[in-house]
């Protein structure tokens, strides 16, 4: 087993590794979830028995624990040799991946305060694989570092000026490692070049975006300073009215304590008090739980919004697509999210909407839809096991 890559990818609670061969075939994968809560746990894919954690895990030993237990069953026989590391905030440092040495390590730490939730864990993580593999070499691969081709009028808010020029507030943009996957998939699947192909790409997981890809370049995104703007995700508002904040604080509630609720308890969550899951919900909602129902409208709606505004960064559009594990898995938010936008001209297949894993290419708009739609799955992990060999010069393949 030469010349694997391990990717690493540290969420606020959540930590998901994955293995490669040096044809990028995926050998192995695994989850720990709810760390630095009494529950946490973790799995390997395709084995049956959970990995114990201790209660309260943290990513450190999550990742710990995870190496070992791939070591236990053989799917780890060697040293990788290249380790990538999902990084969320790059800020205006970072435009591409970058070897991980200790200077880059703390222009992470500076980029901390932009994603307090985010690019600590990201930073534990390397730090627990250096401690486990100091010999091989890390990449960091940015969330940010896509959407930094956003032009001004796109990444500026209408604040202060010298807001952006001393504290650095301004849009940033996430999920570029997806919507820059999805730029390059979107035009094999069209017959087309990159350079040459415009998209609007809807990332729905947990976390929500969507971005306006002209001729290859991120042009326009929904998420902004943090990636709590924009969408309605599965604990997170996305947008809300400023005001909320003051008007919050005369109830009584702090803006930390708004902060919190903003990110962990509103979303799909808030809206329907069950669950931030999409498939739970269109189950609620299918038996009547009207919450539930409400829920997947607001999310439609606020989708539905936001394409028709990316179309104001675009000269023309090649195609629609939907990512991520609501945009590749829920027929239903396709369809009720369209079904706002006949004014534009998307019209769907319902057979290949319904179907088309089994029976297309990804492509489920009718014959009569003035544009192109396509379900396309993500992979984020590759395309950082892809740029942590190619900056290793590891496997030498890419
Ligand atoms: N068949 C499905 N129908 C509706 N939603 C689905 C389906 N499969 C997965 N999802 C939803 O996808 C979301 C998780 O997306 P995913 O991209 O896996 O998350 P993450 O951002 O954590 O990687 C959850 O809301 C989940 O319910
Ligand atoms: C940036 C972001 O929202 O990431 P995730 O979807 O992993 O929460
Ligand atoms: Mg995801």
């Amino acid at each position: 087993m030469e010349d694997t890559v391990l990717v690493v990818n540290c969420g606020s609670s959540s930590l998901k590794l994955a293995l490669f061969d040096g044809a990028y075939q995926k050998l192995a994968s695994a989850q720990a979830e709810r760390l630095n809560q009494n529950d946490a746990f973790a799995r390997i894919d395709g084995i049956q028995e959970t990995v114990p954690l201790s209660p309260a895990a943290s990513h450190h030993e999550a990742l710990e624990t995870l190496i070992r237990a791939f070591r236990d069953h053989k799917l780890l026989t060697s040293l990788p040799a290249a380790i990538g590391h999902r990084v969320v905030h790059g800020g205006e440092t970072f435009r591409e991946a970058v070897l991980i040495d200790n200077g880059i390590i703390s222009a992470i730490e500076d980029c901390a305060g932009l994603a307090p939730l985010h690019n600590p864990v990201n930073l534990s993580g390397i730090r627990a694989t250096l401690a486990l593999f100091p010999d091989v070499p890390q990449t960091a691969v940015f969330d940010t570092a896509f959407h930094q081709t956003l032009p001004k009028r796109a990444f500026l808010y209408a604040l202060p000026d010298s807001w952006y020029r001393d504290w650095g507030v301004r849009r940033y943009g996430f999920h570029g490692t997806s919507h820059g996957f999805m730029a390059v998939e979107a035009a094999r699947l069209l017959g087309k070049t990159p350079a040459t192909t415009s998209i609007i790409s809807a990332h729905l997981g947990n976390g929500c975006s969507i971005t306006a890809i002209r001729d290859g370049i991120s042009m326009d995104t929904s998420m902004g300073l943090t990636p709590l703007e924009g969408l309605v995700m599965g604990t997170r508002s996305g947008d809300v009215d400023p005001g909320l904040v003051d008007f919050l604080a005369s109830k009584g509630i702090a803006a930390r304590e708004v902060h919190r609720v903003l990110n962990q308890e509103s979303g799909l969550l808030g809206l329907s008090g069950q669950t931030n899951d999409m498939r739970s919900l269109c189950e609620l909602a299918d038996h009547g739980h009207e919450p539930s129902q409400t829920a997947i409208e607001v999310f439609c709606f606020r989708l539905a919004r936001y394409i028709g505004a990316m179309m104001a960064s675009l000269r023309d559009l090649d195609a629609l697509v939907f990512t991520g594990g609501i945009g590749e898995n829920s027929a239903r938010v396709r369809r009720d999210t369209l079904d706002h936008l006949r004014i534009m001209g998307f019209e769907l297949s319902e057979d290949l909407n319904r179907h088309h894993g089994e029976i297309s290419d990804g492509r489920i708009e009718s014959a009569g839809s003035r544009f192109p739609v396509l379900v396309i799955p993500t992979n984020e992990e590759l395309v950082i096991a892809r740029e942590a060999s190619r900056l290793a010069g590891a496997t030498g393949q890419d």
